[in-house]
């Protein structure tokens, strides 16, 4: 059987009494979108923050391809490829969409805007950043000032920033907040394909995406993952359907 691309293994995180992550285990395997789902402080967010290295376990340990780690920062892990997209958006607003595209080529080195101007004339640099903007579908887009994009558009080139380090996994906060109908669709149809060459660990709120692309969901609730299945598991999971379903999707 095939190793997991990430592996979680009894993660541990309180804030004062509040025990956020409660001895949570998960894999992320090859080709796969695992799904994150559960409700409002649930314990998302927190957990994908552990993941990416921006926020230390109490307990547990992280394997990622192959190796621990647990006490990697986030430039580490980002560099051993483990991608992320963020809930709130990181890019900036006053640069090009081209810019924004070559500042993640560079791997965000926090000195980068002091050099922008040279690393716009790094060749290798810019093709990497052309390449992911054609991929999402922005390249008509790349001189446009980031500002001036629609809600979705940005959405689509916070996942162009990422994929300029040719991350082997994704982790993903959240990807179709605020998108509409047809935002959403583009996005669900754009990770669909991306599954087959990172597998994807998604946190949504958006239900008909995570059970459209989810080869596997992990229910979440209170910190504890209750239930990991199919779509079709999960939806016939009792403990869901009281927990979780059962707030919005009684049918
Ligand atoms: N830095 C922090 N200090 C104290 N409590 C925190 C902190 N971060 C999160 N929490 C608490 O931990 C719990 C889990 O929060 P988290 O944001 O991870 O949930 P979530 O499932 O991502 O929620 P949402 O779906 O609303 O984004 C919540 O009760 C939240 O208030």
């Amino acid at each position: 059987m095939a190793e997991p691309m990430l592996h979680v293994d009894g993660l541990q995180k309180a804030f004062g009494a509040l025990q956020a992550t409660d001895g949570v285990t998960l894999t992320l395997m090859p080709g796969e979108i695992h799904a994150l789902i559960g409700p409002n402080g649930a314990g998302k967010s927190t957990l994908i923050k552990q993941i990416a290295g921006g926020l230390a376990p109490d307990a547990g340990r992280i394997w990622f391809d192959g190796r621990e780690v647990t006490a990697l920062g986030t430039p580490a892990r980002a560099r051993a490829g483990l991608g992320r997209t963020f809930q709130i958006s990181s890019l900036a607003m006053e640069a090009t969409v081209l810019q924004n595209a070559v500042l993640g080529a560079m791997g965000r080195a926090g000195s980068a805007w002091r050099f922008l101007r040279p690393v716009m004339r790094d060749a290798e640099l810019v093709e990497q950043a052309q390449a992911a903007l054609q991929r999402v579908g922005l390249t008509d887009h790349a001189a446009t000032r980031t500002a001036e994009l629609s809600h979705g558009q940005r959405r689509l080139l916070e996942v162009a920033v990422a994929l300029t380090l040719q991350p082997k996994a994704f982790v993903m906060d959240e990807p179709m907040a605020g998108l509409g109908a047809s935002g959403s669709k583009r996005m669900t149809s754009f990770l669909d394909g991306l599954r087959r060459e990172a597998p994807i660990l998604l946190v949504e709120h958006d239900m008909d995406a995570v059970f459209a692309l989810a080869d596997r969901i992990s229910v979440l609730v209170y910190g504890k993952i209750i239930a990991t299945g199919t779509a079709d598991d999960i939806r016939a999971d009792p403990q869901v359907r009281t927990a979780y379903l059962g707030e919005e999707d009684a049918a």
